[in-house]
């Protein structure tokens, strides 16, 4: 090796899943030479994998992550386009709310197949290994050594110049970054838990509703949300309180409880089908985990949930983490592959962000859980787009900022603020002296928005009505 030529990087990529396969693309692609060690066997060859959500949203964040290593196209051709939510009420109602304009959609995508055409990516890099089966159990953040355990116990433990914990919510990795001082760790289980049913096709093998919707039923202290499948089912996810699942104890009960609650739902899914998912399954729980920092001095870092586990409320928590894919890459350019520079850096941008969004997805289910219903749910997404339409340089809805657009999670929620400061003082002004509330409002709002008047009429004309 020439004096000037650098040492190749060799990283220990821990976690083959959704981010784990991915940061293994991105650290190939640096030119690092990459270990993936993934605790369970190749899902390629398995026949079922159990675990998290059948099906999951793919937005913005995750798009461009996907982009950055030639994967969008490879993901998005098996992807099902969500423009809009279809939000079902108790009377069997089905209401649609846009997303935004027609080329803002989220995408529905297989998580069995994303991870799969991630880890086949990973192989046709030079210079890196996925090693299966093999479960990280210790490793030292002083000399960059870490230990695996294969299915027979065998124990090998190797060294290299950085640990990327990329293992989940329920982290090895970061369990022994917890033995450490001043590591904060904080995690946070919610009350309600996730059952997965499924939707299947109809007698004419068709879809059985709108494809391209994320299908919602809002209900206060529980809800259930359902995502568009290719073999034209839908995965549909039943979020309720761990006491409600376990009260549902017979058929009847069951049954009674959709009858009630999600009546047009019960004959898609077939009582029979039901009782059977339902009385053979438990509920998962969901749990929030926040740690700080995402590093251990130059040898090891944290990403996706190893980092940052969020209750699934924003549809976020994959998309989140594969743009940390993103922030780490950039930084390592920045800082020239300088781990003990760059890794600081990493936790200095990354880690108040991914705390927003936790925060924010703990919220929504809060207040979701609280006050949505059909009505609510409507008015405030209905209310969102309008203002949006008519200022949208200053009115951009909070989740158009995290589904549809890279705006850091922290600075969305910023702007969010804002918007609810500026839309109850000008409520409150509206209530107090009306017309003139409505002047300080639009004077407010149109202070950055040019021709607002033009948008005015022409948002108003499209209801028939002359401005
Ligand atoms: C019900 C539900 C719905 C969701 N919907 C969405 C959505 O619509 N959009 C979205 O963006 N996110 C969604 N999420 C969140 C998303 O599933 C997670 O954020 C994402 O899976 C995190 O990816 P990860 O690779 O960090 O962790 P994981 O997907 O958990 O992968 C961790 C991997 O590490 C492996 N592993 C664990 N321990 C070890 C070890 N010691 N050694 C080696 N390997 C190990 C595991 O086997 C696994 O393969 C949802 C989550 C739930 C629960
Ligand atoms: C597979 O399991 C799951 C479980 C939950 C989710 C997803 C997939 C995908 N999710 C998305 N949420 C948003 C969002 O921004 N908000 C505020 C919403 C939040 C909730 Cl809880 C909801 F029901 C609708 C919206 C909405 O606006 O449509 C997207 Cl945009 S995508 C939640």
């Amino acid at each position: 090796m020439s004096f000037h030529q650098e040492k190749k990087k060799h990283v220990a990529v821990c976690g083959g899943g959704l981010v784990g396969a991915l940061n293994a693309c991105y650290m190939a692609r640096r030119g690092y030479k990459v270990d993936l060690y993934e605790m369970r066997p190749d899902i390629r060859t398995m026949k079922v994998v159990r675990g998290k959500s059948i099906n999951l949203a793919l937005s913005c964040r995750g798009r461009e992550a996907l982009k950055r290593v030639g994967l969008e196209d490879a993901v998005t051709k098996y992807g099902i386009p969500m423009h809009a939510r279809m939000i079902h009420d108790l009377n069997g109602r089905r209401r649609p709310i846009l997303y935004g304009t027609k080329d803002q959609y989220i995408m529905s995508i297989d998580r069995r197949l994303l991870n799969e055409i991630m880890l086949s990516a990973v192989e046709k890099f030079p210079d890196v290994e996925i090693h299966f089966s093999h479960k990280l159990t210790t490793c030292n953040f002083e000399t960059g050594e870490a230990t695996f355990e294969n299915e027979q116990g065998h124990k090998v433990t190797k060294q290299f110049d950085l640990i990327i914990g990329c293992d989940g919510a329920y982290s090895a990795v970061r369990k022994q970054m917890m033995k450490l001082s001043r590591f904060d760790y904080q995690q946070t289980y919610i009350p309600h838990g996730y059952m997965e049913l499924n939707i299947p096709p109809n007698s004419q093998n068709e879809f059985a509703m709108e494809i391209n919707y994320l299908h919602i039923w809002p209900r206060n202290e529980y809800m259930m949300i359902a995502l568009p499948n290719l073999d034209k089912s839908f995965t549909t996810t039943l979020f309720m309180p761990f006491e409600m699942f376990e009260a549902i104890t017979t058929e009847e009960k069951l049954i009674q409880f959709f009858k009630e609650e999600f009546p047009d739902a019960l004959p898609l899914l077939g009582q029979e089908e039901l009782i059977k998912t339902f009385m053979s399954s438990k509920a998962l729980p969901l749990i929030t985990v926040k740690c700080h920092p995402y590093h251990v001095n130059n040898k090891a870092v944290l990403l996706g949930d190893a980092a940052h586990a969020m209750v699934p409320f924003y549809g976020q928590g994959m998309n989140c983490g594969m743009e940390d894919c993103i922030i780490l890459d950039e930084i390592l350019d920045a800082y020239e592959n300088d781990f003990s520079k760059a890794l600081p850096a990493y936790t200095k941008k990354r880690n108040p962000d991914a705390k927003a969004i936790c925060d924010l997805a703990m919220y929504n289910y809060i207040e979701m859980r609280s006050k949505v219903n059909t009505t609510s749910f409507l008015i405030r997404k209905k209310l969102d787009n309008l203002l949006f339409k008519i200022f949208p340089k200053t009115w951009v809805p909070l989740y158009t900022m995290v589904s549809f657009t890279r705006i850091g999670y922290q600075e969305a929620i910023q702007r969010r603020e804002w918007q609810d400061q500026v839309l109850t003082r000008c409520l409150t002004v509206l209530g107090i002296t009306g017309v003139v509330g409505l002047g300080v409002m639009t004077y407010q709002l149109s202070q950055n928005y040019v021709h607002w008047s033009e948008r005015v009429q022409n948002i108003l004309s499209q209801f028939g009505m002359v401005y």
